[in-house]
């Protein structure tokens, strides 16, 4: 019985792909969230990367239909998104980056009640579906404590019990491991991998090993424009040969972020590794590093940020 509700939790019919075409968004107080996104999401885990303010969480709240566009679409299979939110709300599961809970219920009624709200009328297969979910995401000895009692690890876990109700077909999970010490971390990650072996799950982040260790598609968005897209690897291995190190005193940091062009800098042993991008090595003072996902990151955002700062001299002439 437990089985077959966990099978029938996973079952998708046909594998679906999110795609993105054009997606703008500009608050009333003139802020451009979103500036024509377009993006194609397969089944499997999709990581949307982007520093904060970068318009993660306006793209996230827009396809799980909590907010409109201006212009652009988004269709789910033959889904309309923006045109169809009933129907998208039937197969979607949410986990937001604020995500409340009612601190003296216990995991078990909260999600009795969740299940209840979607519908799952039936007493029997519900039970069998709290259950289950329960299982899955390794709450279940822990069903009869209090949700106000659950550490944060257990409550983003209790999150995508609920987001899992219902058989959706496309999961969002907004900055979901934010504050997550590294075992709690390395669960969430687990429970995350085996869900999106079987739909569309986007976890948006700002945590770069998020990405690298989960996720087979991804974008960088930055300034509510998609910088970046593809599979990680094939992205860091687009990077082999640009990446350059060099060990420095601290005081040494804001000469060299002046002279190179310095993507990242971290404390090692009292000292900083500074790496800088580019084509040539940029002198003898550098050697050549193995490139990674984080250094692909902080290049793009980089080079963005001094795109955008090089056009404000000449929108003030114009
Ligand atoms: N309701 C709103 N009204 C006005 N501006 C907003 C609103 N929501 C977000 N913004 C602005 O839109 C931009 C994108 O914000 P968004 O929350 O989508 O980014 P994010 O990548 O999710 O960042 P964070 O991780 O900090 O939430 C930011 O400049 C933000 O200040």
């Amino acid at each position: 019985m437990l089985k077959q509700a966990l099978i029938t939790i996973l079952k998708t019919k046909a594998p679906m792909n999110l795609v993105i075409e054009g997606l703008s968004k500009t608050y009333p107080n003139g802020t451009q969230a979103l500036k024509g996104v377009s993006l194609e999401i397969p089944t499997g885990m999709f990581g949307l990367l982007g520093p904060n303010g970068a318009g993660k969480s306006s793209l996230m709240r827009t396809i799980a239909t909590l907010q409109d566009a201006d212009a652009g679409s988004i269709h789910l299979g033959d889904i309309d998104v923006l045109n169809e939110k009933p129907k998208v709300r039937q197969v979607l599961g949410y986990l937001p980056q604020e995500f409340g809970v009612y601190p003296r219920m216990t995991a078990y009624q909260m999600l009795d009640h969740f299940a209840q709200l979607k519908g799952i009328k039936n007493a029997k297969e519900r039970k069998a579906t709290v259950r289950a979910l329960l299982e899955q995401t390794n709450l279940y000895r822990e069903r009869n404590i209090k949700l106000g009692n659950y550490s944060g690890g257990m409550k983003q876990r209790f999150g995508i019990a609920q987001a899992l109700l219902g058989q959706p077909k496309l999961i969002i999970v907004d900055e979901p491991t934010a504050g997550l010490d590294p075992a709690e971390r390395n669960r969430f990650h687990n429970l995350l991998s085996e869900i999106g072996e079987h739909m569309v799950v986007i976890l948006s982040t700002h945590i770069v090993e998020d990405v690298t260790n989960l996720c087979r598609h991804m974008a960088i968005i930055h300034k509510g424009e998609v910088l970046l897209k593809g599979n990680p690897r094939e992205v860091v291995e687009a990077a082999q040969g640009k990446v350059w190190k060099k060990m420095i005193a601290k005081v040494e940091l804001p000469q060299h972020q002046q002279q190179y062009n310095i993507v990242s800098s971290h404390l090692f042993d009292g000292k900083v590794i500074v790496k800088a991008f580019g084509d040539e090595c940029p002198d003898e003072s550098f050697e050549a590093s193995i490139p990674d996902l984080e250094d692909v990151y902080f290049s793009q955002i980089k080079a963005k940020e001094e795109a955008t700062n090089a056009q404000i001299p000449n929108q003030i002439q114009e």
